[in-house]
């Protein structure tokens, strides 16, 4: 059985304390932490060897958190029994999506991304954020580019917040994918809600006070529509103005989570698309604002992102 240590800011010696000391002062080196744990080390008074140890980073983005696992090289990445592990906010770590980073030819690294139970999607554009914030630091840019499933996916530093291009957003219905040719912006679902394609499927539905749907009942619903054959991500919205829209989202393999990035692109679209805001807008999530722009080259996205504590996993 798996087994989860989480660091104790006391309990780390040798050469690990400039690195404490510096976090206690705010100055972030993530990876110099997986070093340490990748190497062995001393913590919270265990003594244990980097064998059969998988390092970690929790993150998180507008209170959409994150396991963000670094396989680059020859590092070790986990198998699915140790995601869906990890994933269990009472017997794990906890998580809306496991994040593993990969080498990549052509682009600054490539990013996977796991639901709490253990599917895969395509997109996360908050673990995306939170990935680019990394390894800008790691490489000492603003700039750099990320694969995911859907593409390679422009990242940028803008003062304290991380930008990313999502790309275009999917519109045929069977690249969504839907299980059958519908209006995109009327499917004949409860609402007529908009579908959305942002590399995940996601389901836009418009109320008239976002706050007052009863999401854990009607989330899992849509999610498991035979509409959506894949299933979908859940987004429950009100416009407040033509620049300003309130989300709350029940995401696919989740749950209910403070935010998630896809979807607020999907939003952004659905609602620009249905004439009710400009291109520009401001998404209010329970976890915090995101600001959303759809141009001519993609849906950006900017907001902020953290980093929680990072551990080790043992196996
Ligand atoms: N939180 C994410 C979306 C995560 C993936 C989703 N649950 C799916 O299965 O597609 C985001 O920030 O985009």
């Amino acid at each position: 059985m798996s087994v989860y240590l989480q660091r104790c800011m006391g309990g780390v010696k040798g050469s690990s304390t400039t690195y404490f000391k510096k976090m206690t002062f705010g100055c972030f080196a993530p990876w110099a932490a997986l070093e340490l744990h990748r190497n062995g080390a001393y913590i919270a008074g265990m003594n244990y060897s980097a064998q059969n140890t998988l390092p970690f980073l929790k993150m998180h983005g507008l209170g959409n958190d994150f396991v963000v696992i670094d396989g680059r090289g020859d590092r070790p990445v986990p198998d699915m029994d140790t995601v869906r592990a990890m994933g269990d906010r009472h017997m794990g770590v906890g998580f809306d999506q496991l994040a593993l980073i990969m080498d990549d030819a052509d682009s600054d690294a490539l990013i996977r991304f796991y639901n709490t139970d253990g599917s895969e999607s395509g997109a996360c554009g908050n673990a995306t954020r939170c990935v680019a914030d990394l390894l800008m630091r790691e490489l000492v840019r603003d700039t750099l580019v990320l694969r995911t499933e859907r593409g390679l996916l422009p990242c940028e530093r803008v003062g304290d917040l991380i930008r990313v291009n999502m790309g275009q957003p999917v519109e045929d219905w069977a690249a969504i994918p839907l299980s059958r040719d519908v209006d995109i912006d009327a499917l004949p679902l409860q609402g007529a809600p908009s579908a959305v394609g942002m590399g995940n499927p996601h389901c836009v539905v418009f109320v008239e006070d976002a706050d007052a749907v009863d999401a854990t009942r009607i989330g899992p619903e849509l999610e498991n529509d035979p509409l959506y054959p894949e299933r979908t991500n859940v987004e429950f919205i009100h416009v407040l103005d033509r620049r300003t829209i309130r989300q709350r989202t029940w995401e696919r393999g989740a749950g209910i989570t403070l935010a998630c990035g896809s979807g607020a692109c999907a939003v952004a679209v659905a609602s620009a698309r249905r004439g009710l805001t400009d291109r520009v807008v401001t998404i209010k999530l329970d976890g915090g604002e995101l600001h959303l722009d759809w141009r001519d080259d993609g849906v950006w996205m900017t907001g902020p992102v953290a980093y929680v504590f990072d551990a080790v996993w043992r196996g």
